[in-house]
């Protein structure tokens, strides 16, 4: 029996239908896709030149949200949400790097938490460099070496990587978009087998994470602290060794996993930023963020939160550092709920940067996913 277009999608009894006539089916429909996927990528090739006419960038994170937005409303299923998603990843993925090649840089060896948080938000696609230090990721960034740059800025258990804000008041980059990443730890060893490790290897924060798990299971066991997840993951060379990281390190570096999702507190999230020569330019993007610093007078912070208050701007997260080389002086980073960018705040924006100091609006962004690291793929 043949499937027409009709009926294909109402088959109910399946069990009347041979496997065949499905393969058969299914065939169909991928050469479908295959027609539509390159009908797709012809037209990305066509918004590609238009772009390098004006040499814009080519990463546009608020219209793909609005891609996944617009699809995810009108998914009929029964393809899950998360499914679409990852597929779609791909699909953006593969739209950028046939319009240009996407250089990302992150803090490398390849592996660590920055790495995978780089695959999930940009797919398989684009090109992936490490880099020996955050700090050649911004300057990477800044000189234009690399297109785009992934970055941790702050974690739910142990707050802001304060070497990331640092360094955005050095180097001349913006956020491009966000995403949240749920940390979760692997056991991993040469042969899967716990019997037998008296040496565990990762990076401090992750061996402090799953302090309780090693306790429990491995109360022996030598913990020594390395550089990065990655680095632990390539020192494991025998079977009394094992590191602590992502399960993917598995793949990577020959291992097995001996045990997953070890972290002692499960809601262990990673909000990583991606960064970018130019700024994005206004729109109707969720978030700004912003760099600070106010004159040394009483009331001077107050006089800047007054000003979001009247505007009904809310400030999501507000954090200060040490003002490097100035004793005792500060810088404020802030998070607003709202585009600054957008012409409707132009007063606004000339009132914060008349009452500051220093100003520097990093960048203007969609809100960003929140991406499971720990679930198995
Ligand atoms: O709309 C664009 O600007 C595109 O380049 C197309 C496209 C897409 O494939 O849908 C690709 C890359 C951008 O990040 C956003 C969307």
């Amino acid at each position: 029996m043949g499937l027409n277009n009709q009926d294909e999608m109402t088959m109910t009894d399946t069990s009347t239908i041979s496997l065949e006539t499905l393969r058969d089916a299914i065939d169909g429909v991928d050469q479908e896709l295959l027609h539509l996927l390159n009908r797709r990528a012809q037209l990305s090739l066509q918004v590609g030149e238009a772009k390098s006419t004006t040499k814009g960038a080519i990463f546009k994170p608020f219209r793909e949200k609005a891609v996944l937005e617009r699809l995810s409303a009108h998914n009929p299923g029964p393809l899950p949400q998360d499914h679409l998603e990852s597929i779609y990843r791909e699909i953006l993925s593969s739209s950028r790097a046939l319009q240009r090649p996407q250089r990302v840089v992150y803090l490398g060896p390849e592996g660590t938490f920055s790495y995978f948080a780089g695959v999930h938000a940009l797919g398989g696609s684009a090109e992936f460099h490490d880099q020996p230090t955050l700090e050649d990721v911004f300057h990477a960034v800044s000189c234009g070496r690399a297109e785009l740059g992934i970055i941790p800025l702050e974690n739910s258990l142990q707050g802001t990587v304060g070497q990331s804000l640092d360094l955005f008041l050095m180097y001349e980059v913006f956020i491009q978009a966000e995403v949240f990443c749920r940390i979760s730890h692997s056991l991993l060893s040469c042969n899967g087998d716990k019997g037998g490790i008296t040496t565990v290897y990762s990076h401090p924060q992750a061996l402090q994470q799953c302090g309780g798990w090693l306790r429990q299971h491995l109360p022996q066991a030598k913990v020594v602290p390395v550089e990065s997840t990655a680095a632990a993951a390539a020192r494991v060379k025998n079977a009394s060794e094992a590191a602590i990281g992502h399960s993917a390190l598995a793949g990577l570096y020959q291992l097995q996993v001996v045990a997953s999702h070890i972290e002692d507190l499960p809601e262990n999230w990673t909000r990583f930023l991606v960064i970018g020569r130019g700024a994005p330019p206004a729109g109707n993007r969720d978030k700004t963020s912003l760099l600070f610093s106010v004159p040394d007078k009483p009331g001077a912070l107050a006089g800047v939160l007054n000003l979001l208050a009247r505007e009904g701007v809310n400030m999501r997260k507000l954090e200060s550092r040490p003002m490097r080389g100035e004793r005792w002086k500060y810088v404020f980073f802030a998070d607003l709920e709202c585009d600054l960018g957008r012409e409707e705040y132009t007063q606004l924006l000339q009132a914060l940067e008349a009452n500051c100091h220093s100003f520097r609006v990093l960048g203007s962004y969609p809100n960003g996913q929140a991406l499971d690291m720990g679930r198995e793929e």
